[in-house]
């Protein structure tokens, strides 16, 4: 009996404390003019039910407090849009104050050039830099070439073996952007640079805290690491005074390249396109991969426009811009994978001084969370929305709607879309051309907070 009245004391005392707390950090962050929602614990806020629930935690708080609401979580005072309208204010108005608000620890380990930490003048010249390096012009001249010979290569071996498609398409971003950053393809410095550059991402998803052994700690050092490399690389170049038809080449070519960028300005901007490219690439490919696998009608489509292609052509002629242009199914098959798979959830901003939005008042330093994934399945904008249906971007000019989001938009939309369009393209072509597949089986999809196969996906790759 007594036992048992402690243990209702004790449950009695935490859920006093519980509500106490609860109710604390209520207070603390009712100011005027902010606007409804729950802010959760102190210190952690709402993280743990934003990322165990994930789509439905803010399906739940939208059904209770409409499209634009508070919250706490990942570390933040946020405030969370759900309001097309809104976000399409909050993404154009960057020169009002709504810059961008990505965590501390993906601003330090990237640089302080890095594209996502300027604002201003400085982020017009880094943007124009990087646009530069990857318009039409070259993406036709110089880079479909290159990501052509890289991934028949790649995928050259890959018959009658059982491979896991996230570590080969994670390999195949990761190479493929040095190869048209450097000309690195394989060998020692591609060996070197690749497990820096996982820890590099690891640590910039991680909680910035400098002790050793944590993610961020290793990916401050793999930063180093990667600095250095590049550094050498760059000095390398200096001195033997050749010049290289690569990014970095025509980064460094004064006589062609008018924006005059220092060498750290260089070395961020490069590890920005490594970054940027990496894991919407990647994941996109694993993703289409898996969509045309569960499709049968899908696949037999794609593979007919790259058939098609390829009765063109000798086996060794590479994939030109034309042919690249003509692949408007696969293109949908990216859209309709890029939307029901959502790779990108959505954006982050933060307001440099208080300001009023949709007629409350958001402080200064707290974050927006600019939350698109829902835009994704509205039945009204993709009728039947849970269903892979690529046929409903042909016709429908959808990629111009002003609702679509999946490359952002305003002044921070995605400059790489074509690029990593072309990329997966490539990768689609070479892959639906040369195998068919089947999935071993049991391998574990997780949808949110990213997308990924924890334990790998396994597939039976046989030559076509
Ligand atoms: C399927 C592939 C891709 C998807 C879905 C995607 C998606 C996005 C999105 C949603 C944004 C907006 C971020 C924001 O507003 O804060 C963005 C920005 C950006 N993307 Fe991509 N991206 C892809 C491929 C690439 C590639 C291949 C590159 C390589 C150059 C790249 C480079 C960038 C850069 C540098 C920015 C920041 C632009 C700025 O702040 O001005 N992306 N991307």
């Amino acid at each position: 009996m007594a036992v048992l009245m402690v243990v209702l004391g004790v449950v009695f005392g935490l859920c006093i404390l519980s509500t106490a707390l609860l109710k604390w950090n209520e207070v603390k962050y009712r100011k005027k003019g902010l606007p409804p929602g729950t802010m959760g614990w102190p210190v952690f806020g709402e993280t743990t039910e934003f990322l165990k629930q994930g789509p439905g935690f803010m399906k739940n708080q939208r059904s209770r407090y409409g499209s634009f609401f508070k919250s706490h979580i990942l570390g933040c005072p946020t405030i969370v849009s759900m309001d097309p309208e809104l976000n399409r204010y909050i993404l154009m108005n960057e020169a009002k104050g709504l810059v961008p608000g990505y965590p501390q620890s993906m601003l330090d380990i990237l640089g302080k050039s890095n594209i996502a930490a300027v604002h201003g003048s400085a982020h017009k010249h880094m943007r124009g830099a990087l646009l530069s390096l990857i318009s039409p012009t070259v993406i036709r001249e110089h880079l479909l070439p290159t990501i052509d010979e890289f991934m028949r290569s790649h995928l050259s071996n890959w018959g009658d073996s059982v491979i896991d498609i996230q570590q080969k398409t994670k390999e195949m971003a990761f190479v493929s952007s040095l190869k048209q950053i450097a000309g690195i393809e394989s060998g020692t410095i591609a060996q070197e640079f690749m497990p820096e550059f996982f820890m590099l991402v690891l640590g910039t998803l991680s909680l910035p805290i400098n002790l050793p052994r944590t993610n961020y700690h290793r990916g401050l050092q793999a930063r180093k690491n990667i600095v250095s490399l590049l550094r050498k690389l760059i000095e390398g170049r200096r001195a033997s005074g050749k010049t290289s038809c690569d990014m970095l080449g025509f980064l460094m070519n004064d006589e062609v390249n008018k924006y005059k960028l220092t060498d750290e300005q260089m070395i961020d901007l490069i590890i920005t396109i490594l970054y940027s490219g990496y894991e919407t690439v990647s994941t996109t490919s694993m993703m289409a991969v898996k969509y045309l696998h569960d499709h049968p009608k899908v696949l037999e489509e794609v593979r007919k426009e790259h058939m098609a292609i390829r009765e063109r052509k000798r086996p060794e002629d590479p994939i030109d811009f034309d042919d690249y242009k003509s692949m408007r199914f696969t293109r949908a098959v990216i859209y309709e994978t890029s939307r029901l798979a959502t790779i990108v959830n959505g954006v982050l901003r933060k307001t440099t001084e208080d300001m009023q939005l949709n007629g409350f008042i958001i402080p200064k330093g707290w974050r927006i969370y600019v939350y698109t994934r829902e835009i994704n399945y509205d039945p009204c904008l993709y009728p039947d929305p849970l269903k892979f249906n690529p046929w409903r971007w042909l016709d429908k000019n959808l990629e111009n709607k002003n609702y679509f989001l999946i490359f952002g938009g305003g002044t921070r939309q995605c400059p790489g879309k074509e690029l990593g369009i072309a990329e997966i393209s490539a990768f689609l072509h070479y892959f639906v051309t040369t195998y068919r597949w089947e999935e071993v089986g049991g391998d574990e999809l997780m949808k949110f907070p990213r997308v990924e196969a924890p334990n790998g996906l396994h597939l039976k790759i046989s030559s076509h």
